[in-house]
């Protein structure tokens, strides 16, 4: 039956009433809180799917900074009948990260996030409130224990860097795709603080971890539909049901490593991030019997492990690959870190962290891939805990906030030629010493920032250092380069390629 045949049968009356319900649920929805608030502006939004005719043409981050360029910094979207608020600005995003933080450390739930979280338990996708912070503290805690002022985190990186060159060098010059032994160094540093242990590469159960979290990033956030009409989710579902599959495999995994660590810890002892968190629910059980267990279940402790596990591994490994990928682009910046390098120093002298000041332009070029490619292009969504603002512009309780650090990176107000890939831009023209600051934000801050940021870039210094110092990277002869594009999702990656590890001639 046509629409027009429809509204033959139902009669005028009856078409009265549909239009004015249809108005009043349009009101309710998309305009219903306007009154006496000043909001940000924004497109229209249609009943149902409110702006999503607007975001479509391009990935998300690419039309929400075309938005900003018309709504400006600060504008809201209708995704769905969700309102999200986007904000595109530096300024605009540490005015709501860090002076008024706490105002925006709520986290919205979606579907996947929920299925991945088990309903928001762990720190990633947990809403703002004691589970959280609780889980926060505790891991960071754990986690500056075991990086012990970072040497110990030094020693461990250097270890696995050398693992990383002889799987390297075993390429002989010939193409290698990266991304397997780049998984094995990044994934075994945060197995040993989260599990306590190191795995072979040929290891089931490592294999079975770098599965689950491939199909996991390739399935979070990344059916758009089912995360706008969450009733998509209920329904059979390709998306829903790989993610179950790899949500089952994480859970057996990590469940049996809870096991373990609880049936061999001995208090006092504490060995990594498993037993961190098993201490504090003893704590907690002793202190206030069985209600302790609200936060700190064996559930709530496997999804922080797997916050941490699946955070740090995905995210510093697509970084990664981005800075080879650009290396590769780039051979003369690759030339030029090499020569710096060759100038500080020592002869085969293992690189370390305290270098780091005396290497800015190494340093520079890892800020400008993060800042070309930041892995996290809208970071996680947070939410308004209580009424707010921002900028010139009310933001009530409850509201989604998206933060585009696309827009922020990509600002022509703050950075010349920004689609440009020039390390140089973070050095001090007259010093050559690194710039702080600059509309540049990929661990984003604020009590929600990055759990890792410290953790992360010690890594990506110690393991381009020195893949630098032992490789030349080189595209295999005849190979067009491979694309710089990416793909969105939870983590935007570049696609796989394969490159050509020369080892150098001349060493440091
Ligand atoms: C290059 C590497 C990394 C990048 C670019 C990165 C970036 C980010 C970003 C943008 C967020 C969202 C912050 C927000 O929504 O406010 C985040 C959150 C988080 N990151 Fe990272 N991250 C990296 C590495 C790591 C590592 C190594 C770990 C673990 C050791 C980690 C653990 C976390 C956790 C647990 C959160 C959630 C924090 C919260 O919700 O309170 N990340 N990261």
């Amino acid at each position: 039956m046509s629409l027009l045949q429809l509204y033959s049968t139902v009669g005028v009356s009856d078409v009265a009433w549909l239009v004015a319900l249809f108005v009043l649920l349009y009101g309710l929805v998309y305009a219903g809180e306007r009154r006496g608030l000043v909001l940000p502006p924004g497109p229209t939004p249609l009943p149902l799917i409110g702006n999503l005719l607007n975001l479509m043409g391009a990935d998300p981050h690419i039309r929400m900074t075309q938005m900003a360029r018309k709504f400006g910094d600060v504008y809201q979207v209708w995704i769905g009948t969700e309102k999200v608020v986007v904000i595109n600005d530096i300024d605009l995003a540490k005015e709501a990260l860090v002076k008024n933080g706490d105002d925006f450390a709520g986290r919205a739930p979606l579907p996947t996030t929920d299925l991945l979280s088990n309903s928001g338990m762990g720190i990633a996708f947990a809403d703002y409130g004691r589970g959280w912070r609780t889980h926060k503290k505790l891991t960071h805690s754990s986690l500056k224990m075991f990086g012990n002022g970072m040497q110990q985190l030094e020693s461990r990186v250097s270890e696995e860097a050398d693992w990383l060159c002889s799987h390297l060098s075993a390429s002989a010059g010939r193409p290698l795709d990266p991304y397997m032994g780049l998984n094995v160094v990044i994934g075994n540093i945060i197995s040993r603080l989260c599990l306590g242990k190191r795995y072979d590469p040929e290891d089931p159960e490592f294999k079975t971890i770098v599965h689950y979290n491939e199909g996991l990033v390739d399935t979070v956030g990344k059916d758009g539909l089912i995360d706008v009409f969450p009733l998509l989710a209920k329904l059979p579902n390709a998306t829903v049901r790989k993610m179950k599959e790899c949500l089952d495999l994480r859970n057996k995994v990590l469940s049996k490593n809870i096991e373990e660590h609880r049936a061999t810890y001995k208090d006092g002892k504490i060995r990594d991030l498993i037993d961190t968190l098993l201490k504090a629910q003893a704590e907690a059980v002793m202190a206030s019997g069985h209600r302790a267990l609200r936060h700190l279940s064996d559930d709530h402790i496997l999804i922080t492990v797997n916050d941490v596990f699946g955070g740090g591994m995905e995210t510093a490994t697509t970084t990664l690959r981005w800075i080879l990928l650009f290396l590769v682009h780039y051979p003369e910046v690759q030339d030029r870190i090499q020569r710096e390098m060759h100038e500080v120093l020592c002869a085969n002298d293992p690189v370390r962290l305290c270098d780091r000041e005396r290497l800015p332009y190494l340093e520079a070029t890892i800020r400008e891939v993060l800042r070309m490619r930041p892995v996290a292009p809208l970071a996680i969504p947070h939410k308004t805990i209580r009424d707010t603002s921002v900028g010139d512009y009310d933001v009530p309780q409850g509201t989604r906030v998206m933060f585009n650090l696309w827009a922020i990176h990509h600002d022509e107000r703050h950075w010349t030629d920004p689609a440009k890939f020039n390390p140089d831009r973070f050095l001090d023209t007259k010093t050559g010493q690194l710039l702080r600051g600059g509309s540049f934000l990929p661990f984003l801050a604020g009590c929600r920032g990055c759990l890792g940021e410290s953790m992360a870039k010690a890594e990506l210094f110690l393991f381009t250092a020195r893949i630098l110092r032992d490789f030349r990277l080189e595209l295999p002869a005849g190979v067009s380069p491979p694309s710089l594009q990416g793909r969105y999702g939870v983590v935007m990656a570049p696609d796989r390629y394969s490159i050509c590890f020369r080892p150098r001639e001349e060493q440091m």
